[in-house]
């Protein structure tokens, strides 16, 4: 399911960036998606490998590896420069978010050049893709391995929204059960484990431990919160520890302060109504009898699966339902 949900945070961010889509409805045989797919794969594979020669520099000499990441950076920076450029030309101002940094670039040239619009939209793709993704590939392996919590999901969807209309975005406040398997699974599957590296600004104590300025300190999310000196069964999953009071202050699955993820609030809204609608929508079971390996990946930037999730689905009612509805 990987890829579905890969198509999906794509496409989900550039139609917020530039009002495009790039994966499904009828984008398939479309010259300019096909290009793009093909250069988000390539960005996705080269983003979280290695470069031996940063450690050993005689290896310049052998690798073309540099070479080939900045053959790619001129790709990536020809394609975010087309969409700058071509919503310039647009006679009519639309409301995407390149409309939005177009105009502040005509009030403030100077801070707002094409530089830097390219660079808030490169970090949007980055940082926004993988991370819901790989959240919502943790979130549904932790389902289909507890069939108990699937079902009370369902039954709360069922009970809350009903079964002739699907879940949408203001929905998410009356099904706590759900938005509470998603934190569940930030919990246990936090896909930046170590968060982002930050760096001492000045001398400090941390603890008791003198952080000299300059020190780069990571913060390991992951064994905080697999702590049992702060959680219950820490090793298990189960949603209900977040119907007491405060526990969600725990997390740190975004980081914390003013570093933290400016993305967490779309991040939690569209794993919640993804996952939402993938459990109201069809009936879920595991490709064999036994549980799904949890183990996470070695490779990448995110924490992946070592094993991309695959599962059986069957369509519910509603799924008629709503095709009959849309087209009589
Ligand atoms: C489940 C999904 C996501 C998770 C778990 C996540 C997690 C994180 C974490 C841990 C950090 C570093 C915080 C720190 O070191 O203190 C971060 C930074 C960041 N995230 Fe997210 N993120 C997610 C989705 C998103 C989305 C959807 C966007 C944007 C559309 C986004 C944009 C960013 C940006 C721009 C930063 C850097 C902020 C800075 O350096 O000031 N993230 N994220």
């Amino acid at each position: 399911m990987r890829p579905m949900f890969m198509s999906l945070t794509i496409n989900n961010i550039i139609r917020m960036v530039a009002g495009k889509r790039y994966y499904g409805d009828g984008t398939e045989d479309d010259n300019e998606a096909k290009h793009v797919r093909q250069l988000i794969a390539e960005v996705v594979v080269s983003g979280g490998a290695g470069n031996a020669a940063d450690y050993f520099p005689i290896l310049r000499w052998v690798t073309n590896y540099e070479k080939r990441i900045k053959k790619l950076a001129g790709r990536v920076d020809e394609f975010l420069q087309s969409l700058v450029n071509e919503k310039r030309a647009d006679k009519v101002k639309g409301n995407t978010m390149i409309d939005h940094l177009l105009s502040l670039q005509e009030t403030q040239p100077d801070y707002y050049t094409d530089v830097i619009i390219k660079g808030i939209i490169l970090v949007m793709i980055l940082a926004g893709t993988d991370t819901s993704a790989g959240t919502l590939e943790w979130a549904m392996s932790n389902l289909l391995n507890h069939p108990d919590v699937l079902q009370k999901a369902k039954t709360e969807i069922d009970n809350q929204i009903g079964l002739d209309s699907l879940i949408e975005e203001q929905d998410i406040v009356k099904l706590p059960y759900l938005q509470n398997i998603v934190s569940e699974t930030l919990r246990l599957y936090p896909v930046a484990p170590m968060l982002l590296p930050h760096l001492a600004s000045e001398d400090c104590v941390l603890d008791g431990y003198d952080v000299p300025r300059g020190t780069i300190i990571l913060v390991n999310a992951w064994a905080i919160h697999r702590d049992p000196k702060l959680w219950e069964e820490p090793g298990k999953f189960k949603p209900e520890r977040f119907e007491k009071k405060g526990e969600d202050k725990k997390l740190m699955a975004f980081g914390i302060g003013r570093r933290a993820c400016p993305g967490s609030g779309l991040a939690q809204r569209l794993v919640t109504l993804a996952l939402g609608s993938l459990i109201q929508s069809f009936e879920w079971e595991r490709v064999g009898e036994e549980h799904l390996d949890m183990r996470e990946s070695e490779k990448g930037t995110t924490m992946r699966k070592a094993k991309s999730l695959q599962a059986m689905c069957r369509a519910r009612p509603i799924v008629q339902k709503i095709l009959d509805a849309s087209c009589p």
